[in-house]
């Protein structure tokens, strides 16, 4: 087994935002050639940090839950662990199958139907078509979803439906670690609650997960571990009861 089964060494991440431009393209060159714009505006685009310098290892077994205010980074930690962004510095390393459920619908390939999407995830992880049919049902009866909706394109689906198919996915194809970006928030009660008996199989069987909640009572209910990030740097990073008592009071108090 490897040490870690996540690792992000010195994460920066930067993003450009793009200034918009307002009146006509002729007065902006006008302005541009008397000087009145300043220097970063001739570009275009300003550099907003996203994640600065994050370090962390996550153990294989290990629930750990991402939290901290809107804006501090976390789904962008998510997305780069992912591979939907590149680190502008450093590194972020995943061992093992992992399948992430980022913002919702995000790991589905739209046109594709319920079933297309499920071979084409099992194929993704390195199941062959055998082992993906042989798990077929499970994942049918867990999500909840008939043969008939299985055969429809996943942009048909409602957001709960979504949900549905892409935990089930994620637990019955064996995947090692699992990323899950505030998924849990939409389903209803009764599907969350079998989701959280899931997640806690899924960690008895020593596999990972990084999840990012607001919900702190989701936080204390499965993770081992905090991570708290704030304006893109890890504020602290340590066992549930502690990392919480300090963010209660300092956003709660
Ligand atoms: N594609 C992008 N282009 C420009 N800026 C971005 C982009 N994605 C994120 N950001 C900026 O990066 C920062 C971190 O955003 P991120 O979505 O990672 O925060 P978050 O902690 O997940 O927030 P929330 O709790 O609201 O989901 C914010 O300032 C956000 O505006």
């Amino acid at each position: 087994m490897p040490e870690y089964a996540i690792e992000v060494e010195n994460v920066v991440k930067d993003f450009r935002v793009y200034h918009r431009i307002y009146g006509s393209l002729k007065s902006k060159v006008t302005s541009l050639a008397k000087g009145l714009v300043r220097k970063e505006e001739h570009s275009g685009f300003e550099i907003r940090r996203a994640l600065n310098g994050v370090s962390f290892q996550i153990k294989p077994g290990e629930a750990v839950a991402m939290i901290g205010s809107n804006g501090s980074g976390k789904s962008t930690l998510l997305s780069i662990l992912s591979r939907v962004y590149l680190p502008t510095e450093g590194e972020a390393r995943i061992v093992g199958r992992m399948m992430s459920l980022l913002e919702l619908g995000a790991g589905f390939h739209h046109e594709l139907t319920g079933n297309e999407n499920i071979f084409f995830s099992g194929a993704m992880l390195g199941l062959m078509e055998e082992e993906v049919a042989a798990r077929y049902d499970s994942i049918l009866e867990f999500a909840g979803l008939d043969h008939q909706a299985m055969d429809l394109p996943v942009r048909m689906y409602s957001s709960g439906m979504q949900l549905r198919l892409a935990f089930s996915m994620a637990i019955h194809l064996d995947a090692e670690v699992l990323l899950i970006d505030e998924g849990l928030a939409v389903g209803d009660e009764g599907f969350q609650e079998k989701c959280f008996r899931k997640i806690e199989e899924f960690k008895s069987q020593g596999r990972t997960i990084l999840m990012v909640t607001h919900e702190l009572d989701h936080v204390e209910r499965l993770a081992d571990r905090v991570l708290w990030l704030n304006k893109g740097v890890l504020e602290q990073d340590g066992p549930v009861d502690e990392v919480l008592r300090e963010y209660r009071r300092t956003y709660f108090s």
